[in-house]
């Protein structure tokens, strides 16, 4: 049986839609189903109701010229392979590719078998690029965010909260006495206990929030619209019933323990406490201390 891929394809000039769609036709391996438009506005209804496997656009439409409509387009396509149509223009398919376009073929040399080869190696090279962008922002031990990826979601957060006063909380989460964990049980073990901690937060955690291991025993979380002290303070309450739990580990000589855990909470809202993100951590950070079980 043929697999099936679907292209959806902007271009204005219905000859070059028709020249395209011939291109795809009658291959034994993959049947191409082809759906095209002129306009931004219906490409990006079309993508609400289905995602196509790629998308390909003519850089010169109507509506917009040239790099212009790859940065609309990859507004509302940022997971979809793209791949650009130029004229007689190298240096412009670079720049798309630089703008986040997988690949770009030249309108006047398109055969079938060369498009056919930048749709697989457009899909391809968008997974490779995913797997090595997850790489670069994740902790390799818990796979939460690492602190890279949680400096670009601040700078997200803040940039809404500049703009339209949209308020966000930080959360400082630090396990207690973990440093006993590892000295009496072991590192392997003191690591199953982050991951445990980590699997936690994932799992009672919307999609919205930001999960990250800050370092070491230490978590933070960024809360958009967690915008006032009542709801930050029910919030914290509802993590630390969550988090602090007797955990079951199984030691390396397969025994099996189970270890309390408890957590120090701290937040801080940005709006309310701190005047710039950087006051906001050490707000938030600051309050996890005050948490602190006294010994
Ligand atoms: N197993 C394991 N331990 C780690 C890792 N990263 C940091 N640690 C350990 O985490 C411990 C943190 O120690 P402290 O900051 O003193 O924290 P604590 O013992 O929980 O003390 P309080 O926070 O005051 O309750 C240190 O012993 C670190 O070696 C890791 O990836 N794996």
């Amino acid at each position: 049986m043929r697999s099936e891929l679907t292209i959806y394809l902007l271009e204005d000039n219905s000859d070059d839609v028709y020249l395209f769609k011939k291109l795809l036709e009658n291959d034994n391996a993959i049947k191409y189903s082809t759906l095209e438009t002129d306009s931004l506005t219906e490409l990006n209804k079309m993508i609400d109701s289905l995602v196509p496997d790629v998308l390909v656009i003519d850089l010169n439409i109507s509506e917009s010229l040239g790099l212009e409509t790859l940065v609309a387009v990859r507004k509302f396509s940022l997971d979809i392979p793209i791949i650009v149509l130029t004229g007689n223009d190298d240096a412009l398919g670079i720049k798309a590719i630089q703008l986040g376009a997988q690949d770009y073929l030249l309108k006047t040399e398109i055969t079938p078998s060369s498009l056919k080869r930048a749709i697989q190696f457009a899909r391809e090279r968008l997974i490779l690029y995913t797997a090595l962008s997850q790489l670069a922002t994740r902790d390799k031990l818990t796979m939460l965010h690492n602190r890279a990826a949680f400096d670009e979601r601040l700078e997200g957060v803040e940039s809404d909260f500049q703009r339209y006063q949209v308020k966000y909380s930080i959360l400082m989460i630090d396990i207690n006495h973990f440093k006993p964990i590892n000295d009496s049980y072991g590192h392997l073990v003191g690591d199953k206990i982050l991951q445990h901690i980590a699997h936690r937060l994932q799992m009672f955690n919307r999609a919205c929030d930001f999960v990250g291991r800050f370092g070491g025993d230490e978590f933070v979380l960024i809360v958009p619209k967690l915008d006032s002290k009542e709801k930050l303070h029910d919030f914290i309450d509802n993590k630390r019933k969550v988090l602090n739990d007797q955990y079951a580990i199984q030691t390396i000589s397969d025994e099996v323990v189970n270890i309390p855990i408890t957590v120090s909470i701290g937040g801080a809202i940005r709006g309310l406490d701190g005047l710039c993100p950087k006051e906001l951590i050490s707000i938030a950070d600051k309050n996890m201390y005050k948490d602190k079980p006294s010994a």
